[in-house]
């Protein structure tokens, strides 16, 4: 557990929002935060509320571009280098308007059961199977990631992995630091010309075959939609013919239904003998217990596994047995490189990543933009200018139920809307707009208006709350 550390005070850099959205961004604002003032800049873009009244928690140790980026905004960052233990996050979640995490947190439907002020989830990595998205956007919540930026030292760890496992490098390392020299070649073999076999072949699979040809070596791929095949790399019909025609098999999917267990016992007996399987997408694709009898009975030469079933939650003395049954039987295997899901913890990586998901939230909290979003419809307006005076930008999240869109406009129909952008993705709509000649008087009603139509979504939707941004 880590102490908070980077919370700013409370400022007010901007004219204040109306009341009743300080009541909504202000719900659960701890009263103990000490008030300062930052200089007014006259930026073009929306101030719907004080900036220092947005509350942001950062999880497992993103990086300080993205603590950089928010706390400039005026925003309020409280920090944590780990993850939450459940009583703690479902404590913390309750105030904040963003959180950002990356694998290790898990957002399920009854920890955001307990994010009553939540507006917006930084998945500050690739992956965002940690996160009940689904549920996130009937709250209104909208979650965003980096689809790419650590793509290359996942890539870059895995060529390093192909090479140490074909010459043992970690049991011959690992023998040296106990003192035993012991020299020889059996067994250890050159990547040139061998084949490597890539399951799922996205931003991770493709830039690993560039790699992985670049030294030498004939690079298959098996992947559920037709792709275009980089170089001299060729897509295999099925997963079988992959197995059976690789000397190293990578995998690079992502944690769906269809990917839990895809390598089982009868996967791993139709590689060749003398293979090598490499994990670093997620842990429930390869079955544990399968991998460690089929290694123990000789038929694999080797794996590295960056991802596991279970993995701790904080930093420590934690790969034990109290994590779970196989993680003894695993640690005891030759020729298996072990790694803490490190596959995309490069600097490089982690500075991109907290500039994108950064940059993304940001977005989002000024301007209602959601492009990027990964659970809900993309939709932005070009901005709004300071110039534009007494004009209002209107955020409408809502079930994607026919006649609601009539209703909205409706109630915006007395103003001028000279732009609206609505977009659905599921059960979920959005809508923006931007409307002219609105005086800071009328605000409130509209925005009273427009929750008696969020009333008729079910109750459990009642967080769906329509939002205003306005330049002023
Ligand atoms: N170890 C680490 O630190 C990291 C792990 N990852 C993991 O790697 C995964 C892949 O990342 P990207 O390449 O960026 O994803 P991507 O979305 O660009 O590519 C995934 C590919 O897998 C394919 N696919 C999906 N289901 C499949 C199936 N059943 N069989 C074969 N192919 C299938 C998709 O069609 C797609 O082409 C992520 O979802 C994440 O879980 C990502 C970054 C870092
Ligand atoms: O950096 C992390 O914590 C997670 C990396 C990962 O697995 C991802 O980006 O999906």
């Amino acid at each position: 557990m880590t102490i908070p550390r980077d919370i700013i005070p409370l400022s007010n850099t901007v004219v204040p929002s109306s009341p009743s959205l300080s009541a909504f961004f202000n719900a659960g604002a701890s009263p103990s935060y000490e008030t300062s003032y930052f200089p007014v800049v006259p930026k073009k873009q929306l101030k719907p509320f004080n900036t220092g009244d947005i509350r942001i928690l950062l999880l497992e140790d993103i990086d300080r571009t993205a603590r950089e980026l928010l706390q400039k905004e005026g925003y309020q960052v409280e920090s944590h280098t780990s993850s939450l233990r459940d009583s703690e996050l479902a404590e913390k979640i309750r105030d904040v308007h963003v959180i950002g995490i990356r694998s290790k947190t898990k957002l399920t439907a009854s920890v955001l059961d307990h994010a009553e002020n939540l507006l917006a989830i930084g998945c500050f990595c690739i992956g965002t199977d940690q996160v009940d998205l689904e549920y996130a956007a009937k709250r209104g919540v909208t979650v965003f990631n980096s689809p790419f930026s650590n793509s290359r030292s996942v890539a870059e760890l895995v060529i390093a992995e192909v090479i140490m496992l074909a010459r043992r490098i970690c049991d011959k390392s690992m023998e040296m630091h106990f003192g035993t020299w012991q020299k020889g070649s059996t067994r250890s073999r050159e990547i040139r010309g061998k084949v490597l076999g890539i399951i799922g072949y996205g931003h991770i699979g493709s830039q690993l075959s560039v790699l992985a040809e670049s030294m030498g070596m004939s690079v298959l791929f098996y992947d559920v939609v037709p792709l275009m095949a980089i170089g001299k790399a060729k897509q295999v019909k099925s997963l079988a013919e992959l197995l059976v025609s690789s000397d190293f098999v990578t995998l690079h999917v992502p944690e769906t239904l269809e990917t839990r267990d895809l390598i089982g016992r009868t996967e791993l007996e139709t590689m060749k003998k003398g293979s090598y399987l490499i994990n670093a997408s997620r842990g429930c694709v390869v079955d544990l217990q399968a991998l460690c009898e089929v290694m123990r009975s000789g038929h694999l030469a080797g794996a590295a596994l960056d991802v596991f079933p279970r993995e701790p939650s904080d930093d420590g003395p934690y790969f034990n047995e109290d994590l779970a049954r196989w993680v003894t039987e695993i640690r005891d295997l030759p020729n298996i490189i072990l790694t803490p899901h490190i596959g995309g913890s490069t600097e490089e990586a982690q500075e991109a990543i907290g500039a994108e998901v950064g940059g993304a939230l940001l977005r989002y909290i000024n301007f209602g933009c959601t492009i990027g979003a990964a659970n809900m419809p993309e939709v932005t307006l070009r901005s709004l200018t300071v110039a534009e005076e007494s004009h209002l930008r209107v955020i409408f999240i809502h079930q994607n139920r026919p006649g609601v869109l009539r209703q909205v406009n409706d109630i915006l129909g007395d103003h001028n809307v000279d732009k609206q952008m609505s977009d659905s993705r599921g059960d979920i709509a959005y809508m923006m707009a931007d409307i002219s000649k609105v005086d800071s008087t009328e605000v409130q009603a509209l925005y009273t208006k427009l929750e008696v139509l969020s009333c008729e979504i079910p109750k459990f939707l009642s967080p769906l709350r329509p939002y205003f941004g306005s330049t002023r």
